[in-house]
C-alpha cells in the first residue's frame, strides 16, 4: 500500500489520500437503483468492489454493470447473488468464454462496437457513467495511480463518470505509455483491496493444423515487419517460428500485448526499429502470463497507449510492412469474413480486426492474415466446413470482402486482394478442406460465381 512516510514531503498528497480512503463496503454505497456502472478494462476488473456491491444485491434495481472482457474463471459476485437478473442488468463490448456463457443463459448482453471507437462511445454517446470503478497500481510520489496494463478507453470513461473509484491491487504492474494513471484530485475513492492476482491467461498450445497455418505465414513475414498478433495458440506459435527463423529486427505494434512479443524479445528479436514510437513496444492492453506483467512492470520499452491511438488506420499504416494476424470463424466465397458469432449465437466481439486490416494493407508492404482451420469438428461429431459458399443466417461481417487480404487455412493462404468474385471463390475453395471442395464448387455454380471448372487455378 501507499506508504505515507514516502509521502511526507507532500503532506496534502497525504492527507487527501487519507482522506479519500474508504473501505470496499462503503465505496458502493453511491451505487443507486438505476445507475450505470463500469467495472474496469481486462485485468483492471474490480474484485472487492464487485464483492461488496454484491451485499447490496436486494436494496438495488435496475442497475447496469459494463466490462469489456470478464477475465476470471469465476463469475461476477453480482451475478452470482443475482441469479436471475433482477437486479443488476451485466453487458459487454467484447465477451470472453465466461461473457459468452452468461450470455447464453441471458445473464449479459452485448455492445457491438468498433474498439478503436470506446473512448468516444463512452465520452459523447452513451450518457453518465454514474460510478467508474478500476483496479489501479498503489500511489506514486506524484499522486498518480497507473492503471496497470491497460488503458484502452479508460479516458472516455473518465470523461462520462460522476464519481472514480480505485480499488489499489499492488500487483498491478506499473507499465509505461500515455494515459497510463489517473490523478488523486481526478479519485472520489480509493479502496485498497486484498491484492488478487493478475487473469492467467495462458493460450492452448497451438493444434497440428494451427501450427500449419503459422507455417503459411511466417513464410511471408521479412524482417523489419511490425507485428500485431491476435489471442490464441496459433498467434503465439507464429510467434515461436519467427524465434527459430532467421526473421530479424522485428517491431510489436499491437492491440494485444500477449507472451509471444515476451518471447521474442528475449530471443533478440525485436528492435523496434519502426516509423512511429522507435524503440517502443506499443499495445493498448495487455493478457497473458504472469511473465507478461513482470515484463512490462517498469519497462521503458514498454508504450501503452488510448485504443483510438493504437487502432487508428493511419498509425498502423504509418510503420512499413506491417503485419497484422488474427483469427476468425468463417470465411464466405467473397471473402465474406466472420469473427463474430455461430450464426445468431454471439462469440466474441469485432475488436479491433478490421483496424488491423485496413491499417496493415495500407502500411508499405503490409500484409493481414485472417485465419482459421478449414473444418471444425461439431459436438456431435460431424465435420462443417468453415469456408462456406454463404455466412449462415445471423452471421456478423466483421471483415467485408472489399476488405479481406489474406485468408489462412492450414492448406494455404489466399490473396483475396484485387481479385475477381469469380477468382476469390477458386482460390477460397483451393484452401478448403479436400472433402468439401466439390460440394463448395457445386454451390459457387448455383450462385453465378464460379465459371470455371478448374479447382486450382494459382
Ligand atoms: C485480442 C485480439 O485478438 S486483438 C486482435 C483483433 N481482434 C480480433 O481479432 C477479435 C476477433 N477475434 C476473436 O474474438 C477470436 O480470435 C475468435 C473468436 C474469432 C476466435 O477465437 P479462438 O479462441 O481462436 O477460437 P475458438 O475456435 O476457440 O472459438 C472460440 C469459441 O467459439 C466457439 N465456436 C467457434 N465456432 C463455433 C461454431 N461454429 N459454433 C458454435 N460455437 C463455436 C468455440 O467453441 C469457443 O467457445 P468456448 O470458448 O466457449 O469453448
Ligand atoms: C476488446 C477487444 C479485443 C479484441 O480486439 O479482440
Amino acid at each position: 500500500m501507499v506508504n505515507l512516510k514516502q509521502l511526507c514531503k507532500n503532506s496534502e498528497l497525504a492527507a487527501e489520500y487519507k482522506k479519500k480512503l474508504v473501505t470496499a463496503d462503503e465505496a458502493v454505497k453511491v451505487v443507486k437503483s438505476g445507475d450505470r456502472v463500469h467495472y474496469g478494462l481486462f485485468c483492471g476488473i474490480v474484485r472487492d468492489l464487485d464483492q461488496a456491491l454484491a451485499k447490496r444485491t436486494e436494496e438495488l434495481q435496475n442497475v447496469l454493470v459494463c466490462d469489456t472482457i470478464w477475465a476470471y474463471d469465476e463469475i461476477p459476485a453480482i451475478l452470482k447473488a443475482d441469479p436471475d437478473s433482477k437486479h443488476f442488468k451485466y453487458l459487454s463490448t467484447h465477451m470472453s468464454g465466461l461473457d459468452r456463457k452468461m450470455n447464453k443463459e441471458g445473464r449479459c448482453w452485448f455492445i457491438p462496437v468498433q474498439f478503436r471507437e470506446n473512448p468516444k462511445l463512452w465520452a459523447e454517446n452513451v450518457g453518465d457513467i454514474d460510478v467508474a470503478m478500476l483496479q489501479v497500481s498503489p500511489m506514486d510520489r506524484f499522486g498518480h495511480f497507473n492503471f496497470g496494463p491497460q488503458t484502452a478507453e479508460y479516458w472516455g470513461i473518465f470523461a462520462a463518470a460522476k464519481k472514480i473509484i480505485v480499488e489499489v491491487n499492488e500487483n498491478q504492474p506499473v507499465v509505461h505509455g500515455v494515459q497510463n494513471s489517473i490523478h488523486i484530485s481526478q479519485v472520489d475513492m480509493i479502496v485498497e483491496g486484498s491484492n488478487g492476482k493478475l487473469p492467467n491467461l495462458i493460450a492452448k498450445p497451438a493444434s497440428e493444423t494451427e501450427k500449419k497455418i503459422a507455417g503459411h505465414i511466417v513464410e511471408r513475414i521479412r524482417s523489419g515487419s511490425t507485428l500485431q498478433l491476435g489471442i490464441g495458440g496459433m498467434p503465439n506459435y507464429v510467434g515461436s517460428m519467427i524465434s527459430e527463423s532467421d526473421i530479424n529486427d522485428l517491431s510489436v505494434h499491437t492491440e494485444m500485448f500477449v507472451d509471444a512479443y515476451v518471447n521474442l524479445y528475449n530471443e533478440g528479436k525485436i528492435t523496434g526499429n519502426k516509423n512511429t514510437n522507435k524503440g517502443k513496444m506499443v499495445f493498448t492492453f495487455a493478457m497473458g502470463s504472469q511473465a507478461v506483467y513482470d515484463f512490462l512492470d517498469d519497462n521503458p520499452m514498454g508504450y501503452m497507449a488510448p485504443v483510438d491511438y493504437v487502432n487508428a488506420l493511419e498509425v498502423i499504416a504509418a510503420n512499413d510492412n506491417f503485419v497484422s494476424i488474427n483469427s476468425c470463424l468463417q470465411v464466405d466465397l467473397f471473402g465474406q469474413v466472420n469473427s463474430e458469432s455461430a450464426g445468431l449465437q454471439h462469440i466474441g466481439g469485432t475488436g479491433g480486426q478490421l483496424d488491423f486490416v485496413m491499417g496493415a494493407f495500407k502500411s508499405n508492404g503490409g500484409q493481414s492474415f485472417l485465419c482459421t482451420p478449414s473444418v471444425r469438428i461439431n459436438k456431435d461429431g460431424s465435420k462443417e466446413s468453415l469456408i462456406v459458399p454463404r455466412l449462415p443466417e445471423g452471421s456478423i461481417v466483421s471483415a467485408p470482402r472489399s476488405a479481406s487480404h489474406y485468408i489462412v487455412t492450414e492448406f494455404g493462404a489466399a490473396n483475396m486482394k484485387g481479385k475477381s468474385t469469380w477468382e476469390r471463390s477458386e482460390l477460397l475453395i483451393s484452401i478448403a478442406h479436400p472433402e468439401f471442395q466439390d460440394e463448395l464448387i457445386k454451390e459457387a455454380e448455383k450462385m453465378g460465381i464460379w465459371k470455371n471448372s478448374s479447382k486450382i487455378c494459382y
